[in-house]
C-alpha cells in the first residue's frame, strides 16, 4: 500500500468527524434504505444508534413520494431479484432529479451475471459514493481474475485501491473500500481509515450497515462525500474498538458496538479516530 504522506494529524479529521455526528445527531436525517434481508436489522438499528433516521421503504408503488421525503437513499443489492431491480432504479432517479444523495452497496457484484450486470446499471445512475469490500471493487471495474466468492471479500483492501480510484474516475462516485484500513477516493485523493476491529468481519451486514451509516453523513455533509464517507467509517470502526472490549465473540460485539456508536463522545473520537490522507 502506498505510504501515508501529508498525515493532517488524527486532531483535525478526528474534531470533523466529531462535529458531522453532531450534525447527523441534530438533524436526524431521514435515510430511505433498499437493501437485504439479511441485513435490514444490524442496517437500520446502525443508522438510529447514530441518531439519523432509517425507514426500509422499497415498493415501487413508493418510491415517487418516499423519494422526495428522504434526506439521502442507500441501495443495496444483497438478495437481489428482478422486481426489486425497478425499485433501486427508480429511487436512484428520483434521487438524482431531486439532487438528493443516494449511495451504492454492490454486494457480491462480479458473481453472476445478471448480479453484475444490474450492479453496473446502478453505478451508471451516479451514486454519489459506491462501497464495497476489495472484492467488490476490483469486480466492479471488470479486472476480477475470477468470479467473486458470494458476498464476503478474498482479498485485502489495499489490494483494491489502483481499482477504487479507476471506478471512481470512470463513474465520478467517491469509492470506498473497507477491510483492515477502509479506503476512500475520488480518484485523486485517498484517505485511509484504519479504525475497526477484525471480528466486524464476521458478523453479517456489518459492510452493508456503515454504507447506509455513510448515506446519514452524505446527507447532512453536502459537497463533502468523501469527508463524510470516511468519517462514518472511522466512527463505525470505533465503535467496533470500543465494542470489543467488552465483546466475548460476533454476537455480543454486534450489541456492543451498536452501544458504543449511540454512546460516542466528544473526548474518545477526537483523540481514537484514524484517518490519514495516504
Ligand atoms: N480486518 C479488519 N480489521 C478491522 N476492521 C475491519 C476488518 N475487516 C473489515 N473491517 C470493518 O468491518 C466493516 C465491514 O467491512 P467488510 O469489508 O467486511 O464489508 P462487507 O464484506 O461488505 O460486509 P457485508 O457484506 O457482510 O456487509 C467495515 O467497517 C470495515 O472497516
Ligand atoms: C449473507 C448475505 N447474502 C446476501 S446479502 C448478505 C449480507 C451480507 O452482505
Ligand atoms: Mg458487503
Amino acid at each position: 500500500m502506498a505510504s501515508f504522506r501529508g498525515f493532517r494529524g488524527n486532531d483535525a479529521f478526528g474534531s470533523e468527524a466529531w462535529k458531522a455526528l453532531c450534525r447527523v445527531r441534530e438533524a436526524a436525517p431521514l435515510i430511505q434504505c433498499i437493501t437485504n434481508f439479511v441485513s435490514m436489522d444490524i442496517m437500520a438499528n446502525t443508522v438510529l444508534a447514530a441518531g439519523a433516521s432509517p425507514a426500509m421503504v422499497h415498493a415501487i408503488e413508493e418510491i415517487a413520494e418516499f423519494t422526495a421525503l428522504a434526506n439521502a437513499v442507500c441501495i443495496n443489492v444483497g438478495t437481489l431479484s428482478p422486481e426489486w431491480i425497478f425499485a433501486m432504479k427508480a429511487a436512484a432517479s428520483r434521487a438524482n432529479d431531486l439532487k438528493k444523495p443516494w449511495v451504492l452497496d454492490p454486494v457480491g457484484v462480479g458473481a453472476t451475471t445478471f448480479r453484475t450486470e444490474k450492479c453496473l446499471e446502478l453505478i451508471a445512475l451516479r451514486p454519489v459514493v459506491i462501497r464495497g469490500n476489495a472484492s467488490e471493487i476490483i469486480a466492479a471495474i471488470g479486472a476480477s481474475v475470477e468470479p467473486t466468492r458470494g458476498v464476503d471479500s478474498t482479498l485485502p483492501s489495499k489490494d483494491a485501491l489502483e481499482a477504487a480510484k479507476e471506478l471512481a474516475r470512470a463513474s465520478q462516485s467517491i469509492v470506498a473500500v473497507t477491510g483492515a484500513v477502509d479506503l476512500v477516493t475520488d480518484g485523486k485523493r485517498v484517505l485511509g481509515v484504519s479504525n475497526g476491529v477484525a471480528l466486524m468481519q464476521r458478523i453479517t451486514a456489518t459492510g452493508c450497515a456503515v454504507t447506509a451509516l455513510i448515506a446519514a453523513f452524505v446527507a447532512v455533509h453536502p459537497g463533502r462525500p468523501l469527508e463524510a464517507a470516511a468519517f462514518a467509517l472511522a466512527l463505525f470502526g470505533l465503535a467496533g474498538e470500543i465494542g470489543m472490549e467488552k465483546a466475548s465473540g460476533p454476537a455480543s460485539l454486534r450489541v456492543h458496538l451498536l452501544d458504543a456508536l449511540h454512546s460516542l463522545d466528544e473526548v474518545t473520537v477526537i483523540s481514537r479516530i484514524k484517518i490519514a490522507q495516504i
